[in-house]
């Protein structure tokens, strides 16, 4: 098949090659031509993975129109903030019913929209699916085993995405809940970067595992109230993304976090990590949103404190430890309030 990949960092890159060492054609497209000119001329992006060979069955190109025009499968891997310009920008050129898969992790500001409702308003009609789950894009380009979730209520979109990426270093599993599985994928970034801050402060292991359980408990609880199923967070778009980037320091949310247990500002710290961490846009987002709905998110509550508040983790973590006093497993979880 002809898989199109938009967006050539990190994620969109290593995915270009899986499909490419799969034996499908592939076109990239770069946010930039000198982009697209370097990959075509090396063979590689420089950038972000100078060791990551894409294979002779790659075409990198700026031109959106002719990336698209043979797609049997588009790959949407660009940050939140481009995806609805970038969807608008190529709706036009969409091959009749082709299936569009988001891999971004993040929620647009205006509308608090997941990213697979940004596509379906800027492209209506396609089938829209989602990839997430425990996935550095630098381990998959070592081939590193790997396994993630395809998330769409579109039956044969799960089964293209599948025959495209499935290989012997990455398994996809099957979902429905696609709202669930995004969610896990978005909202795990902001405890990444509380669990990274965690660590330069040198905490100790029983405060990571209760700072990461807790963020499961207040993520299923936001994703109830969204209409998500909290049990799908048990999978690997749930538990397996929180384990993954709340203990690698490969994660960009895990870094940033680190970096501002370091001392360093939010502005150094994104500086010096170069590529996108979704976590502060979504924790701003997040904590808005959880006011609004007047939904209990302590953690997210401290870290917006820390972050923007500037008060320091020490402090709020003390603060957590004294909060009213809840159950631990919360069987049944709030609903979504209704329309
Ligand atoms: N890198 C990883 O390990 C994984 C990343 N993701 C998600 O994939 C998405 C993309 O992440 P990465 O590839 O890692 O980011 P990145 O920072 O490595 O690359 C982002 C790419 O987007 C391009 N870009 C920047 N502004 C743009 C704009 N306005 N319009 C179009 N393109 C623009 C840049 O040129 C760059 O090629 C994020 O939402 C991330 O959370 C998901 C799973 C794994
Ligand atoms: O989502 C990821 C791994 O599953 C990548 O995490 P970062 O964006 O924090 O690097």
């Amino acid at each position: 098949m002809h898989v199109s990949v938009i967006g050539a960092g990190s994620f969109g890159t290593v995915l270009a090659s899986v499909a490419a060492a799969n034996q499908h054609r592939v076109s990239l497209w770069c946010h930039t031509a000198e982009q697209a000119r370097t990959i075509n001329t090396q063979g590689c992006n420089p950038r972000y993975h100078p060791e990551l060979t894409l294979g002779a069955g790659i075409l990198a190109t700026h031109d959106l129109a002719a990336c698209v025009a043979e797609a049997d499968l588009v790959i949407l891997s660009v940050p939140s903030k481009a995806m609805a310009a970038v969807c608008r920008q190529v709706a036009p050129y969409l091959p009749a019913g082709v299936g569009l898969i988001s891999t971004t992790k993040g929620i647009q500001a205006d509308g608090f929209l997941l990213m697979s409702e940004v596509i379906e308003a800027a492209c209506p009609g396609y089938p829209v699916g989602v990839l997430s789950g425990p996935n550095l894009a630098a381990e998959i380009a070592q081939r590193h085993l790997t396994a993630s979730v395809i998330a769409s209520p579109d039956g044969s979109l799960r089964d293209l995405a599948r025959a495209a990426l499935s290989n012997k270093y990455l398994r996809l599993y099957s979902a429905t809940d696609r709202i669930s599985v995004e969610l896990g994928g978005s909202l795990k970034n902001i405890y990444a970067i509380a669990s990274g801050l965690a660590a330069a402060l040198q905490v100790g292991s029983n405060t990571q595992a209760a700072l990461i359980t807790r963020a499961l408990a207040e993520m299923s609880r936001l994703a109830s109230y969204l209409g998500g199923n909290p049990m799908t967070f048990l999978g690997l778009a749930g538990v397996g993304d929180l384990m993954v980037t709340c203990t690698s320091p490969l994660s960009r949310n895990y870094r940033v976090g680190w970096l501002l247990g370091q001392g360093k500002t939010l502005v150094e710290a994104e500086a010096e990590i170069g590529q996108v961490a979704e976590g502060i846009n979504t924790l701003e987002l997040v904590h808005a949103k959880a006011q609004a709905l007047d939904v209990v998110m302590p953690i997210v509550e401290g870290l917006h404190e820390v972050i923007f508040g500037q008060r320091p983790a020490r402090q709020v973590a003390v603060k957590l430890m004294q909060a009213a006093h809840t159950s631990d497993v919360e069987f049944v979880l709030p609903r979504k309030p209704g329309p």
